[in-house]
């Protein structure tokens, strides 16, 4: 892993956190259980329950959005602002949380671009453009290296 350049903020370029959700209502009327957990006060998870996991965050169901935010995505926007890149990109199972996850927002002085693209069995949709999500984007590379669709 890469030292950041803006070591200010962060120490390496590329962080992974995990978040396990609450189960949902219709999960606990079916007597579902947790089998992943946090341990407290770590950045690791055990998962049923011998195997461990280290991450640079781990949030268990009662981490709220605003915890999640400072811990992951406030870094990222302060660094945003101070001309980098940034990407959040959320990665799990279908109704493991990314839509809820994704949908924290904080920035309201400046002009932000914002792609909303899925990646679900190997297909690309753009979630902000309704005429063409219904069908996979096609992703090419051009004569110079460019990617576009
Ligand atoms: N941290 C959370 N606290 C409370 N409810 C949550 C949390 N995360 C997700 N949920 C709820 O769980 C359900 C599934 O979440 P969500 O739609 O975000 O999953 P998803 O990963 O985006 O699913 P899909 O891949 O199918 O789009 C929703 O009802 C959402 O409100």
């Amino acid at each position: 892993v890469k030292q950041g350049k803006s070591s200010r903020i962060f120490e390496v370029n590329i962080q992974v956190a995990v978040r396990i959700r609450p189960l949902l209502p219709k999960e606990l009327l079916r007597h579902h259980c947790e089998c992943v957990k946090v341990i407290p006060g770590s950045a690791q998870v055990t998962v049923n329950p011998d195997r461990l996991f280290t991450f640079d965050h781990a949030f268990g169901p009662s981490a709220s959005q605003d915890e999640v935010y400072r811990a992951c995505i406030q870094p990222m926007v302060r660094s945003l602002l101070d001309g980098y890149n940034a990407t959040v990109f959320c990665y799990g199972e279908t109704g493991s949380g990314k839509t809820y996850t994704i949908s924290i927002n904080e920035i309201d002085v400046a002009t932000v671009h914002m792609s909303y693209l899925e990646l679900y069995m190997e297909e690309v949709r753009d979630l902000l453009d309704l005429p063409t999500n219904q069908k996979g984007l096609n992703v090419r590379d051009d004569i110079n290296g460019n990617t576009g669709n």
